[in-house]
């Protein structure tokens, strides 16, 4: 990352903010050891959802609930969001979180188990919004599936889509770098979607199913 982009990265993060719940939000995750959605990657995923206004979304990669409180923020009251983890214990955490910042906890549903294998029961084709962090190696299963629960129109939003910088670095050849490059290519070939990668972070992929 050449120096300006770095000093322009945290620039947009300090001009975008954060809030006390936000900050208390990575605390936790730390304590968790899981790694939250950073502050530029949050700020991005509340614009969207304030600006789609989903109805039914889902969110794979629950952790401690950094995300969910940015889709929350930006989804409409009445608006309910699945949320799926492995582990219960963080989905707890991330409930305490919700109710803690006055977002009501009756909009989210927990769904605790295997992303793909959750994902695969959700019904096809009725929601407006998808978001993924998962574990960085889980992309290439979940984007098809994630895809097949959208509704025409529906946003399906990829973080971690470039591992930090080694998506884009050629001498970085590790089984998982390639798999996520040839989920990129495949998108790019799809006449269904468009798309948007945007470097923000790890990298986020947006695709809009047609
Ligand atoms: C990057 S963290 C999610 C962080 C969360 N979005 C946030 O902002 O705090 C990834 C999550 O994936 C979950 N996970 C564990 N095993 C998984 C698997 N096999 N497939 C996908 N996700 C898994 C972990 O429990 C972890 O909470």
């Amino acid at each position: 990352m050449s120096r300006d982009w770095a000093a322009s990265a945290r620039m947009a993060e300090q001009y975008n903010g954060t809030d006390v719940v936000d900050d208390a939000a990575r605390t936790i995750a730390q304590d968790y050891r899981r790694r939250p959605l950073p502050p530029t990657s949050s700020a991005t995923l509340t614009f969207l959802t304030g600006l789609l206004n989903p109805s039914a979304a889902i969110e794979v990669g629950t952790g401690t609930g950094t995300a969910t409180l940015a889709l929350l923020r930006g989804m409409p009251r009445s608006g309910i969001l699945t949320s799926i983890d492995t582990d219960a214990e963080a989905q707890a955490v991330a409930r305490e979180l919700i109710v803690h910042a006055n977002l009501a906890g009756h909009r989210v549903r927990m769904m605790t188990g295997r992303p793909d294998e959750v994902l695969s029961r959700l019904a096809q084709g009725t929601y407006d919004l998808v978001h993924i962090d998962a574990e960085a190696g889980q992309a290439p299963r979940l984007v098809p599936l994630a895809l097949e629960r959208l509704e025409p129109g529906g946003v399906l939003v990829l973080d971690q889509a470039m591992l930090g910088g080694s998506v884009a670095d050629p001498a970085v050849r590790s089984p998982q770098v390639r798999e996520i490059r040839q989920l990129l290519n495949d998108l790019q070939g799809r006449s269904d979607l468009t798309r948007l990668l945007l470097p923000i972070d790890d990298g986020m992929l947006v695709l809009r199913r047609l």
